[in-house]
């Protein structure tokens, strides 16, 4: 471990800067040896440089320790913003160049939180998500384009490689936690190829961890499962497309998108690893400051963890479950929301 962790900060755009200056308050207030070095990367620097992120610039971001991140993507009205520049040639291309093959999204109701479920009972799960490959590489194309035989092809990569060193990190997790149970979430009935290969390599490894129950669902039916017995949760794998979206319905069932934290993992640490809120940049509500920080901040929990930090990660834990349990009526800005919880931080 780092005696000092050199920290990359990216607020990237729309919410991102606001509740990424929040997280930051709050990482200060632990008082853990932490430097921060801001990077400008998003859609304005894009639109004011015509610049998303270089080769160099991968570099130097991997000189760091970690990275944080707020969130990326610009306003979608903007024709030189559209086919998801930003997202992909910034936030997937660091995901893939810097190995982030883990990403992990916990899943806890706070007391205090109200969630829409009716009976919430003692939901604690993480989502295991593989962060490089599935549909989001980019491999596919369009062909007879304008025409009315247009042919759009988006082609989900899944690799023996790949899926396995996900699928151990996953059993691994689970090892560590009470439950110890792994669901592979996926649609090996109709996507028999890829869920072929995520089925047999989870089949494989679980004999390796016997003390580990396994289980599976398809994804639509998890979608189910999540609302109306999300308590049967304990880790889930599933690949990138399935984990994006499986995880915004975990914030939704777990207190709202606001307070939903990721790690996106380089667990070898050949790579630095990168927090960052699960949700986007929120164009409808930016610059107003209407965005929850909790979900950046919960991110320096994780982050905080990651480098052996458990005490410090345990404050910021406390004092996100203790703000949240005192959440009343009464709206309060994104900076009111991380001053409090960096004030409760800084005194325990
Ligand atoms: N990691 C990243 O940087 C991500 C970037 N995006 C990008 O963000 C942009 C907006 O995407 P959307 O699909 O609208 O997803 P979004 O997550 O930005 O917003 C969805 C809804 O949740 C609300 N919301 C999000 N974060 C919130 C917070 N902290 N507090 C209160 N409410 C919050 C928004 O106001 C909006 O109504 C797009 O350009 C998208 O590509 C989307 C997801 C992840
Ligand atoms: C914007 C996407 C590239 C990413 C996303 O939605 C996510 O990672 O949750
Ligand atoms: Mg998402």
């Amino acid at each position: 471990m780092p005696s000092q962790i050199k920290l990359a900060v990216i607020p990237g755009d729309g919410i991102g800067p606001e509740v990424v200056t929040e997280a930051l308050k709050v990482l200060t207030a632990t008082s853990v040896d932490v430097s921060t070095t801001e990077f400008p990367f998003g859609a304005s620097y894009y639109l004011k440089t015509g610049t998303i992120l270089e080769d160099s610039d991968i570099d130097e971001l991997a000189q760091h320790d970690a990275i944080l991140l707020g969130a990326v993507g610009g306003d979608p009205r903007d024709p030189r913003l559209t086919g998801g520049i930003i997202e992909r040639g910034l936030l997937l291309k660091l995901r893939f160049a810097l190995d982030h093959h883990v990403n992990l999204r916990p899943t806890t109701i706070f007391s205090g939180v109200t969630s829409p479920l009716a009976e919430p009972g003692a939901v604690d799960f993480v989502v295991v998500r593989e962060g490089t490959e599935g549909p989001y590489v980019g491999n596919g194309g369009r062909i007879r384009t304008g025409t009315a035989h247009e042919i759009a092809t988006e082609v989900s990569i899944n690799t023996a490689f790949g899926v396995e060193r996900v699928v151990r990190f996953a059993f691994a997790h689970a090892m560590g936690r009470e439950r110890k149970k792994v669901t592979l979430v996926h649609k090996t009935n109709v996507l028999t190829h890829a869920g072929g290969l995520w089925q047999s390599t989870v089949d494989r490894v679980a004999t390796e961890f016997p003390e580990v129950a396994v289980d599976y669902l398809h994804v639509d039916a998890a979608t189910i499962f999540m609302v109306t017995q999300p308590s049967t949760f304990d880790v889930i794998v599933t690949d990138n497309l399935f984990g994006d979206i499986l995880t915004d319905l975990a914030a939704a069932i777990s207190g709202g998108i606001g307070l939903a934290a990721s790690g996106n993992l380089n667990p070898s640490g050949e790579f630095p690893s990168m927090f960052e809120p699960v949700h986007g940049s929120a164009p409808d509500i930016a610059g107003k400051q209407l965005a929850d920080p909790t979900a950046a901040i919960l991110s320096i929990a994780l982050l905080l963890s990651q480098f052996g930090e458990t005490d410090a990660a345990a404050r910021v834990n406390a004092a996100v479950e203790a703000d949240l349990s005192t959440r009343g009526a009464t709206a309060r800005s994104t900076a009111e929301i991380g001053s409090a919880i960096a004030d409760a931080v800084a005194q325990n």
